[in-house]
């Protein structure tokens, strides 16, 4: 589903590009949730722009769903982020004015075409994520974690066969964490979705199907993530970020 190869990105500094990815590689199955983890400002939301199409790599190569992004125009791209690819945030993203429905519905309509079944799919996914008897209300009358579901909500009742989620968790307690985090289960199950997930959680990262961690502006598989959790000295920088237990 991904084949990202020796991916380069650096954003321009004052004094210069500041590199983030330095030969990023990573390959994710069709149907597969995968955890990206690593100590803050290591690089993993730019990492996930550039899967998603939102950003291109200064070097190296991203296939996704056999398209190369490099190839692709700007109207495939469009295309290529309605039908390939869903993004979930950790801040939702919601229209205030829109209801919890409407919302949902929005991003099914921009798909074209639009999917004929697009109410229905926006009322079952609202089912799904638990808040059927919450559709008509306004994202300023709904919790944090219920907002957070309905941004699930439209972004998998795209059922996309891959989805990208940035800290989707990183607001909510413990318990909605979790049930949030079933969502995405859940996606994986009924739409064969891949996942690709951003956490600091190693309860949350513990759920995925494989672990890697992005240090140095490189990826590893990090499987002790599951089992001892993740101990980065606060605040450093990926350079003197901890490598946990081996
Ligand atoms: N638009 C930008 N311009 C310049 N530097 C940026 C920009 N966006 C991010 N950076 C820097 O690039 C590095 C990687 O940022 P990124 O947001 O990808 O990290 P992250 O691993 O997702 O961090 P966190 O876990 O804290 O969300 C950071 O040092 C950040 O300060």
């Amino acid at each position: 589903m991904v084949e990202a190869s020796d991916l380069s990105y650096a954003y321009q500094g004052t004094d210069g590009p500041v590199p983030v990815l330095r030969g990023t590689d990573l390959t994710v199955r069709g149907g597969e949730f995968v955890a990206i983890v690593g100590p803050s400002g290591c690089g993993k939301s730019t990492l996930l722009t550039l899967l998603g199409g939102l950003e291109q790599p200064q070097a190296g190569t991203i296939r996704v769903a056999d398209r190369d992004l490099r190839t692709l125009g700007a109207k495939e791209l469009e295309s290529f982020r309605q039908h390939v690819v869903a993004f979930v945030f950790q801040f939702f993203n919601l229209l205030p004015t829109l209801t919890a429905w409407e919302n949902v519905l929005l991003g099914l309509e921009a798909m074209v075409p639009m999917p004929r079944d697009a109410r229905q799919r926006a009322d079952q996914w609202l089912e799904r994520v638990g808040l059927a008897a919450k559709r008509d209300r306004f994202p300023g009358q709904l919790s944090g974690g219920e907002q957070q579901r309905v941004a699930i909500a439209r972004a998998l009742a795209k059922e996309t066969p891959l989805v990208l989620a940035d800290e989707p968790t990183g607001n909510l307690d413990e318990e909605t964490a979790a049930a949030v985090l079933e969502l995405f289960v859940a996606a994986q199950r009924m739409s064969g979705s891949a996942v690709v997930l951003i956490t600091h959680d190693a309860k949350i990262a513990a759920r995925a199907d494989r672990v890697v961690e992005l240090t140095r502006g490189r990826l590893h598989e990090a499987p002790w993530v599951a089992r001892y959790g993740v101990d980065w000295p606060a605040g450093s920088p990926p350079a003197q970020a901890g490598r946990g237990p081996a």
